[in-house]
């Protein structure tokens, strides 16, 4: 694949996610630990959710039959949340609360605001139906049905359905070991003075807020020199250490550009330049068994490819089994005149035109940019070969469903 044709983009993340082997270490952690981690296992549903029929409402639990006339019933009973109910007398009612089991021989519930209270008598002031107010048993999950599927990315309502099906401890992925590299003698770290010709290492931090975001563990962070022997032997001893190395820079065209080139000769480049803006030269390869995702070095580069091609590498690297989001169809705020081989990735934000919701592009969309992004929400696609109007329908990729 690594040809001197620009790859697809869907191409170029069709092979990396059919090159990607999950990672293959498993660990139990406590279901308060286990937010943002993939599920390693099935998990089936031990008893039924809810366990028994019990009541949605605060009221009074009644045989629906019981009230044909207007005739008050008395208050037989009380059965609190938490309570193992008695049976229900026939031609009584029992006090019931939300959530409290429904007393044997009841069939309905009535809501407390639908009926006056005398005494210790109750009469009802509207029509019953059968079954009414009652959530029933198994209504949530069923015993023995599949609760939750092994690859599925732990968000807070599945920990609470675990929770609801009494897991304690869950069975999950490693987190996936990531080496980050940044490449270039121009780099000097924030906190030092720059000399001439030098520039501030923004793409490591990108990196490591992306990859925090993506629930990785990042095992190397290091900038390589730019020489060959360097490139190569730093690319060895990460590939020792991780599940996956992402560097950024090096992979152009250029006599300086050494990660391409170290992947090359290693026997593992599998595809170099895709029709993608930016991100035109991102290369892909392995060392030994470690696969390689070489991003640009642009800033703005850096920050779109790890999102739309390292994001679904990474999830399946990770485990999981959904890999890719759909975005949304919006009308665009912009306009395309010039059609381009390579679909552009546009840095967009969402707004409210004349005629509803639009996506807005951020005005400079230089690769070398990375202030155009922190104005943005997200991405908004032109495709290859396409012209675009004003009120056109765009895809946008929101960032937070690019970095689910
Ligand atoms: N003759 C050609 N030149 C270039 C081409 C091409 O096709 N032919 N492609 C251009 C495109 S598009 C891109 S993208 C860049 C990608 O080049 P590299 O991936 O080799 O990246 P570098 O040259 O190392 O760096 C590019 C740019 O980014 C800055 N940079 C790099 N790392 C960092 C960092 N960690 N933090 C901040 N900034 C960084 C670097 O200083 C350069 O300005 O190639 C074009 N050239
Ligand atoms: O492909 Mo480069 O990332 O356009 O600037």
């Amino acid at each position: 694949m690594a040809s001197s044709e620009l790859t697809p983009v869907d191409d170029a993340i069709n092979h990396l996610v059919g090159q990607a082997r999950p990672v293959a270490r498993t660990e139990t952690v406590a279901l308060v630990d286990s937010l943002d981690r993939v599920l390693a296992t099935d998990y089936r549903v031990p008893e039924d959710v809810p366990p028994a029929d019990n009541s949605a409402v605060d009221g009074y639990a009644v045989r629906a039959r019981d009230l044909a006339g207007e005739t008050p019933l008395p208050v037989s009973g009380r059965v609190a949340a938490g309570e193992a109910p008695g049976a229900l007398e026939p031609g009584t009612a029992v006090r019931i609360f939300t959530g409290s089991e429904i007393p044997s021989g009841a069939d309905s519930v009535i809501m407390q605001e639908r009926v006056s209270v005398s005494g210790d008598s109750i009469t009802v002031n509207a029509p019953v139906s059968e079954g009414q107010n009652i959530r029933r048993r198994g209504q949530d999950l069923a015993r023995g049905e599949l609760a939750l599927a092994a690859g599925t990315r732990i968000r807070p309502q599945e920990m609470g359905l675990l929770g609801s099906i009494g897991v304690a401890d869950v069975t999950v992925y490693a987190k996936l070991k990531v080496a980050i590299l940044t490449t270039g003698d121009e780099l000097v770290d924030p906190g030092q003075p720059l000399g001439p010709g030098q520039i501030y290492n923004s793409n490591r931090y990108t990196m490591l807020g992306l990859l925090a975001k993506a629930g990785c563990a990042v095992v190397l962070c290091e900038t390589l020199k730019d020489t060959r022997e360097a490139t190569r032997s730093t690319l060895e001893r990460a590939a020792a250490e991780a599940d996956l190395i992402i560097t950024s820079g090096g992979v152009s065209v250029g006599e300086e550009d050494h990660v391409r080139a170290v992947l090359e000769e290693a026997g593992g480049l599998s595809l170099w330049r895709m029709a993608m803006k930016p991100g035109k030269p991102l290369a892909f390869g392995s060392i030994g068994d470690t696969p390689v995702l070489g991003l640009p070095g642009n800033p703005a580069s850096v920050l779109v490819t790890f999102l739309v091609v390292g994001m679904p590498l990474i999830r399946a690297c990770q485990g999981r089994t959904a890999i890719s989001g759909h975005g949304e169809q919006m009308p665009a705020g912009f306009s395309i005149e010039k059609p381009s081989v390579r679909r552009e990735y546009v840095r967009a934000r969402k707004g409210i035109g004349d005629e509803g919701p639009v996506v807005h592009a951020s005005p400079n969309q230089s690769s070398g940019v990375l202030s155009s992004a922190c104005w943005a929400d997200g991405l908004a696609v032109v495709p290859e070969n396409a012209t675009l109007a004003l009120g056109d329908p765009v895809t946008y990729y929101s960032f937070a469903e690019l970095l689910e």
